[in-house]
């Protein structure tokens, strides 16, 4: 029942197509026909033009064969082509519609899913379907009609040799099902090993500073050479197996056809069957032989594909209809004031990271959120850019709860700086311009100067539209901030987020972005998370967290506990 409704959602994916697939299908019966009736063709040139002597039938007849056989041609061509042509637009529809669900997803989804697997969805399972829908679904059919066709002649024959015939499919349907059985588990643990070796592959050049820092290199190898035997020798079971199998279906039918040709050749000369009749049992039998081979796979594989398409549909559906509620507003000229109100978060894993957080943040105020390693500092930067639900409470900015602000509004209102910002494979424009693809250069000029980044930029040979990333111009740790806070300033926003912006710094470049960084934040909310006191001179206020909790919180230039730390700073 499940099955039959995964079937029937994907097939609504065929949506225009439904025309072509039908079409195709259709033809590809036309084939089975084409090919069901060219033995008994066979037949007729046999017994009612070679056996009587005479030709013009027998030539007949061939004419006949050789048309039926340009005419299987052209359906096979065609139904190919148009099951091939709707099963790639409903994966397309389907690759797009996971992908912009796994867009719409929550961040608590990411951390719960490997990314891997992710990947995997978008990639792997969409090619079984796409074989499915062309492949499968054509070869099932196929053999179906034709086996029917080929089954409902020979009864018209002779009765003892289609019982041959039937027990011959049988045994071979039945020998590729198992075949399929034994084989189909070594190779899911052989996709799944390639996997590991990828993964490992992936890692040992994404971590290749670590890897040679430490010298491990060999480590690393005998990891790999581990698994790259263990793939070997799953290769080598599945080949034990595919051997044996692969040929034992030609002996079944080696035995069968001898057995017809004794049967048949005592009919023959008992008169009860013709030598054209005989004939076209044999090729009969030679023309099941694939088609058979194939069904053995395609029943097992149809459960499978609808498995991988249920994976997809899972992901599209675990995924919220769309990011905003239904009741969001748009908050025109904000503030900037920001409020937690008994705000309790728990990841994912069990974890608690806030406890119970009350505190308010005045329109255009600076405030360093400092503390001990996993108190919870970041985590609440990450409720304030609303990545998470508080588990209970509610984040306000200008007293609305962010839950009912439009995203889009949102985003222009608040911008997180993440702590090492992720730079995309693109021109250092279009890195800046991420959020605002439409922005004028003057505009990206504008924020790139203020973020103190344009003379770099300008200094590079190709300028704004330098590439960076990966095979491109690799920046510094410092560059990449100031790409981050520039891509952040290019919307305005009034509330501005930076998670640990220093701590990938060295002392001078540290130091240059703390000055120009009130610049930066003139006008603006900020929060900055950091256990770097040279920021504390920067802000009003100073926030400490411990366990989720807020353990002091005091004004800079009224409070004493952190006067102290600053000299201290500024002595450093
Ligand atoms: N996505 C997550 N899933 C599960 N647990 C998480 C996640 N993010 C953080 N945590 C856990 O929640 C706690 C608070 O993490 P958080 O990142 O807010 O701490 P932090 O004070 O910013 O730490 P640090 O100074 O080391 O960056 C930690 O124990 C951390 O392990």
């Amino acid at each position: 029942m499940r099955t039959m409704k995964q079937l029937g959602r994907l097939l609504t994916y065929l949506r225009t197509h439904a025309i072509h697939f039908s079409l195709g299908l259709l033809i590809v019966v036309l084939m089975a026909y084409t090919s069901g009736i060219i033995p008994i063709l066979i037949k007729n040139a046999i017994d009612k033009g070679i056996s009587t002597g005479n030709y013009s039938i027998a030539i007949y007849y061939s004419l006949l064969i050789l048309l039926f056989g340009v005419l299987n041609g052209m359906f096979s061509f065609s139904g190919r082509y148009l099951l091939i042509k709707s099963a790639q637009y409903a994966v397309y529809h389907l690759r797009m519609d996971t992908f912009r669900a796994i867009q719409r997803q929550e961040m608590e989804f990411f951390d719960k899913t490997f990314s891997g697997q992710l990947i995997s969805r978008i990639t792997n399972d969409t090619e079984r379907i796409t074989r499915f829908l062309s492949f499968r679904i054509r070869m099932f059919v196929y053999s179906i009609f034709l086996i029917g066709i080929s089954l409902y002649y020979m009864f018209g024959m002779n009765i003892l040799l289609t019982g041959i015939a039937l027990g011959t499919i049988a045994i071979v349907v039945a020998l590729n099902a198992s075949y399929a059985i034994k084989v189909r588990p070594i190779y899911d643990r052989i996709r799944h090993q390639t996997g590991t070796i990828a993964s490992i592959a992936t890692q040992s050049i994404a971590g290749v500073k670590t890897i040679k820092s430490l010298s491990v290199e060999e480590n690393i190898k005998d990891k790999f050479s581990k698994e790259n035997n263990y793939l070997y020798s799953l290769n080598i079971d599945a080949t034990k197996i595919t051997a044996l199998y692969g040929n034992a279906p030609f002996l079944v039918l080696g035995i069968a056809m001898s057995v017809m040709f004794y049967y048949g050749g005592m009919a023959i000369m008992g008169n009860t069957l013709t030598v054209g009749e005989l004939v076209a049992f044999l090729t009969y039998m030679l023309t099941l032989m694939w088609p058979l081979r194939a069904l053995g796979f395609t029943i097992g594989d149809i459960q499978r594909s609808l498995a991988a398409a249920s994976r997809l549909f899972e992901v599209i559906d675990s995924a919220p209809e769309s990011i905003d509620s239904p009741d969001a507003i748009e908050l025109m000229n904000p503030k900037g004031k920001i409020e937690f109100k008994n705000v309790w978060l728990k990841y994912h894993t069990g974890k608690m990271a806030l406890r119970g957080l009350n505190f308010k943040i005045n329109a255009e105020e600076r405030i360093l959120i400092t503390g001990p390693p996993g108190s919870g500092k970041s985590t609440i930067l990450k409720l304030i850019a609303r990545f998470y639900k508080p588990e209970r409470g509610k984040v306000l900015i200008d007293g609305i709860d962010i839950r009912k602000i439009k995203s889009k509004n949102f985003r222009k209102i608040v911008a997180y700086v993440p702590q090492e910002p992720f730079i995309f494979n693109r021109s250092i424009r279009e890195n800046i311009a991420l959020a605002k693809p439409d922005a004028s250069l003057e505009e990206i000029i504008k924020a790139a100067k203020t973020a103190k980044i344009h003379d770099f930029i300008s200094s590079l040979p190709q300028g704004y539209e330098t590439v960076v990333g990966e095979k491109g111009v690799t920046l510094s740790g410092g560059e990449r901030q100031r790409i981050g806070i520039a891509r952040a300033l290019l919307s305005e926003p009034k509330i501005i987020l930076l998670d640990d912006p220093v701590s990938n710094l060295d002392a001078h470049t540290e130091s240059s972005l703390v000055e120009d960084l009130r610049d930066i934040l003139r006008g603006k909310t900020a929060v900055i998370v950091s256990q770097r006191l040279s920021l504390a001179k920067l802000v009003d206020r100073v926030m400490v967290v411990k366990d989720g909790r807020i353990i002091e919180d005091e004004n800079i230039k009224e409070g004493k506990m952190y006067r102290d730390m600053l000299w201290a700073g500024e002595g450093k």
